[in-house]
């Protein structure tokens, strides 16, 4: 895209755009995007937040859409300048069939990349995730771990497995000529655990907690460390990377980011303590209150019932084998790819990302605070 200092021209697509990730990365090109003219959300779901967003200066175009299909993905990509790939089906709990977690994630991703492709459209970034590399099947740790670090990435979950298909599809993507001749950029961005406001999980613990007379038990060690980072600053990721992928298109073409800030290394319940604590709620036992064959029993013993109550309801606990199994397993990212790549730097410091999230759990319905 060539440089102006002009008025701002530039068209952005984010798939996905009312997610929890989504909203945050809409929201912050909207405040930090001068360059951006259109703003195209293209979702399954539209929020009804999206009509406070079309008083501003930027046009915000809402298209109600589904990835699987292509006519809907080209008719939104037609004219953009950048997209930016975040809708996927995230489901580790047994919500949504194989077929179609892989539908949505691998077919509505090559329809991304292909409609990129038909419409000319230059840069495409994909939020894949850590998951792409781990944890693997086999329980191996990754320690303070990069992009570079060597790993057995093998996976059997429906959902890893599809994000890392994707993934490779878009760094595959990377140079084809789209029309008029120019090449395909594209880059992919893995964060790991996102956490802050929004966060369903995060949600879904807490409610936990209030159920239980405002206890936790701990399940996993607090030396099983799970990397975390801020929506906020996996949102500002996006934004720089979509900013900075065309002046740096042959450094960051086909490259794969981990997206990291400050916010420190803890086992993951430890680390949801962080915003529950403050919350009114309490970590019960400093060790697993069960050994680890009992939980795998109650793991297995939910992912039973859920199968036999599938014709009668949905029952998707946080606890099943595959959540246990990556809970149990040693995940952390230390890296600086991404500044020396594109000058990458958190916006939010790990003490301001809890403020806000502390802040955020506060208002939870039914928060005691
Ligand atoms: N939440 C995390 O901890 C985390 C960590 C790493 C990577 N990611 C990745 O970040 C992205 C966003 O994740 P999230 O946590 O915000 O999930 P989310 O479920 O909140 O958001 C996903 C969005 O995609 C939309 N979507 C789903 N299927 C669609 C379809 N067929 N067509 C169009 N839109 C569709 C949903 O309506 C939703 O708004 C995903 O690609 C996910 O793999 C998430
Ligand atoms: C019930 C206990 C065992 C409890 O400790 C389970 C926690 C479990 C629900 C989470 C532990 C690790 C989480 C995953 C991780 O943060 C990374 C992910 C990648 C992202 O792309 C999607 C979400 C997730 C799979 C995330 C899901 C929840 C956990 C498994």
């Amino acid at each position: 895209m060539a440089e102006s200092a002009q008025a701002p021209k530039l068209v952005y697509l984010v798939t996905g755009g009312c997610g929890f990730l989504g909203e945050h990365i809409v929201r912050m090109l909207l405040e930090r995007e001068p360059k951006l003219r259109e703003l195209r959300i293209f979702d399954l779901h539209l929020s009804p937040w999206l009509e406070e967003l079309k008083t501003g200066p930027v046009q915000v175009t809402a298209i109600q859409g589904d990835v699987t299909q292509a006519h809907e993905v080209a008719a939104a990509v037609a004219g953009a300048h950048v997209v930016i790939h975040t809708a996927s089906l995230v489901d580790v709990f047994g919500r949504a069939n194989p077929k179609t977690i892989h539908e949505v994630n691998v077919q509505g991703t090559m329809n991304v990349i292909e409609a990129c492709v038909q419409a000319g459209t230059q840069f495409l970034v994909y939020t894949s995730s850590m998951e792409v590399v781990g944890p693997n099947f086999k329980g191996h740790p990754f320690y303070r771990g990069n992009e570079d670090t060597p790993y057995e990435a093998a996976h059997t979950h429906p959902y890893p497995c599809s994000k890392a298909l994707a993934e490779r599809l878009v760094l595959e993507a990377n140079g084809r000529k789209v029309r008029g001749g120019m090449p395909l950029v594209t880059c992919a961005l893995r964060p790991t655990g996102i956490y802050g406001e929004g966060h369903q999980i995060m949600r879904d613990f807490y409610h936990q907690g209030l159920r239980l007379g405002g206890r936790l038990f701990r399940t996993i060690p607090a030396s099983v460390e799970h990397g975390r980072v801020y929506v906020g600053n996996v949102a500002w990721m996006h934004v720089l990377v979509a900013r900075e992928l065309p002046p740096r298109a042959p450094l960051m073409g086909g490259q794969v980011y981990f997206c990291y800030d400050k916010s420190p290394y803890k086992s993951y319940e430890d680390f949801n303590m962080e915003f529950l604590g403050p919350c009114g709620l309490r970590l019960v036992g400093t060790r697993p209150l069960l050994p680890y064959w009992l939980l795998f029993i109650l793991a297995t013993l939910n992912a039973l019932l859920q199968y036999l109550l599938r014709p009668l309801l949905l029952y998707t606990p946080l606890l099943n084998p595959y959540t246990l199994a990556v809970a149990n397993t040693t995940f952390t990212v230390s890296t600086n790819k991404a500044q020396r790549h594109f000058g990458y730097e958190p916006l939010f410091s790990w003490e301001d990302s809890r403020r806000r999230t502390i802040r955020w759990v506060q208002t939870i319905k039914g928060s005691v605070q």
